[in-house]
C-alpha cells in the first residue's frame, strides 16, 4: 500500500494502491505508520509524500466507504502532520481528488506538475469534504475559491491552483526528485508557520452575508436533493465559523493556541 524509502535524509512515502492510489483502511494505516516512522527517526530531516502509477491519489476508497472505514481515519494523519516539526511536502502528479487533495492539504507544502488536476468532488457524491477540506482549503485558497471548488467539484488545473494558493510550486521533471529538492530547502523553517490549520481564512465582507449568498447559490444548484446538501453546507459554514472547537486539545496558554484562535472570527 505504501513504499517507504530514505534519500539523503528525506523519507519518501509513496502511495502504492493501484490503479489510482485510493485511500482504504490499509492504505491509511500504512501512511500513518510511515509518517510516524519518519518523525521518530532522528536521521530524517524532512518527508515527501507522493504516489505511484503517475497519480497522487484519487481519494477515499468509495467501495470501502459502504462498509465503514476503519482507524486510523484520514483526519488523524492531518492531526499528526500539523504537529510535526519536520517539513512535509506533497509531490503531486496526475490527480489529487477528494481525500487525496485533503491529504495534500495536510502537508506543509504542495508541489505539482503542470498537468495535475485537483478537486473536492464530495458534494457531487452526497458526501462532504470531511477530512479537513472545509477547514484547510479556505485557508489556502480563500473563502470564495474554496466554496466554488467544494460546491462545483470542478477539477482545477495546477497553474490555476497555484494562483489560488493551493499549490506552492509548479515543477517539471521527476516529481520525487523535485519533492526532495524542495523539502530539503525547508528543513530550517518553523512548520507551525506554514501549517494550513493555523492560518487565517481570507475573505472580505460579512461572514453571514457571504454564507447566505453561498447558500442561495447552492440551493438553486442542488434543487431536488436539497435537504442533505443544504445541511451539509450549513455544517461546512459552522466548521469555518466555529473552528475554535478544534482548539480544545491545545493548552490555553500556548502560543499555538493564541495564534490559532486568531484565525477565527
Ligand atoms: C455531517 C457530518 C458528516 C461527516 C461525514 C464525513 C464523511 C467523509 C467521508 C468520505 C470522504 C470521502 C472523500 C473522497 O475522497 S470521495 C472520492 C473522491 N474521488 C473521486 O470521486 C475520484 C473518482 N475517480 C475518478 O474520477 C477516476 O477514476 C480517475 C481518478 C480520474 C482515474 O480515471 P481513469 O484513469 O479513467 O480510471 P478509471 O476511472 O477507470 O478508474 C480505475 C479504477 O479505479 C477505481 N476508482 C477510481 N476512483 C476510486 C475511488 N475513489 N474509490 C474506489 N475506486 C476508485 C475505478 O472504479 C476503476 O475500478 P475498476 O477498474 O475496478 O472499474
Amino acid at each position: 500500500m505504501m513504499d517507504y524509502s530514505i534519500r539523503d535524509q528525506v523519507a519518501v512515502i509513496k502511495l502504492d494502491n493501484p490503479p489510482v492510489n485510493v485511500l482504504g483502511s490499509a492504505a491509511l494505516t500504512s501512511i500513518y505508520d510511515g509518517i510516524g516512522k519518519a518523525d521518530r527517526d532522528p536521521s530524517i530531516k524532512a518527508v515527501v509524500i507522493c504516489g505511484k502509477n503517475g497519480i497522487f491519489c484519487a481519494g477515499v476508497d468509495i467501495k470501502e466507504l459502504d462498509n465503514g472505514l476503519h482507524a486510523p481515519w484520514i483526519k488523524h494523519i492531518g492531526d499528526f502532520i500539523d504537529n510535526m516539526k519536520k517539513p512535509v511536502v506533497a509531490a503531486i502528479e496526475g490527480f489529487a481528488l477528494g481525500g487525496g487533495l485533503e491529504l495534500a492539504l495536510f502537508c506543509h507544502y504542495r508541489i505539482a506538475l503542470k498537468t495535475v488536476r485537483v478537486s473536492l468532488p464530495e458534494l457531487q457524491l452526497g458526501l462532504m469534504p470531511g477530512a479537513g477540506g472545509t477547514i484547510r482549503l479556505p485557508r489556502a485558497a480563500g473563502l470564495n475559491n474554496a466554496f466554488d471548488i467544494i460546491t462545483t467539484g470542478n477539477r482545477i488545473p495546477a497553474e490555476k491552483a497555484a494562483m489560488m494558493g493551493i499549490i506552492d510550486q509548479i515543477v517539471t521533471g521527476d516529481i520525487i526528485e523535485e519533492g526532495i529538492k524542495f523539502v530539503k530547502s525547508k528543513c530550517n523553517i518553523d512548520t507551525s508557520l506554514v501549517c494550513l490549520r493555523m492560518k487565517t481564512v481570507k475573505y472580505s465582507g460579512d461572514l453571514d452575508d457571504i454564507s447566505e449568498a453561498f447558500m442561495t447559490k447552492v440551493k438553486s444548484k442542488f434543487k431536488g436533493a436539497i435537504a442533505p446538501i443544504v445541511s451539509i453546507l450549513e455544517f461546512v459554514i459552522i466548521i469555518l465559523d466555529l473552528y475554535y472547537v478544534h482548539l480544545q486539545s491545545l493548552s490555553k496558554n500556548s502560543p499555538t493556541y493564541t495564534r490559532a484562535k486568531g484565525t477565527c472570527k
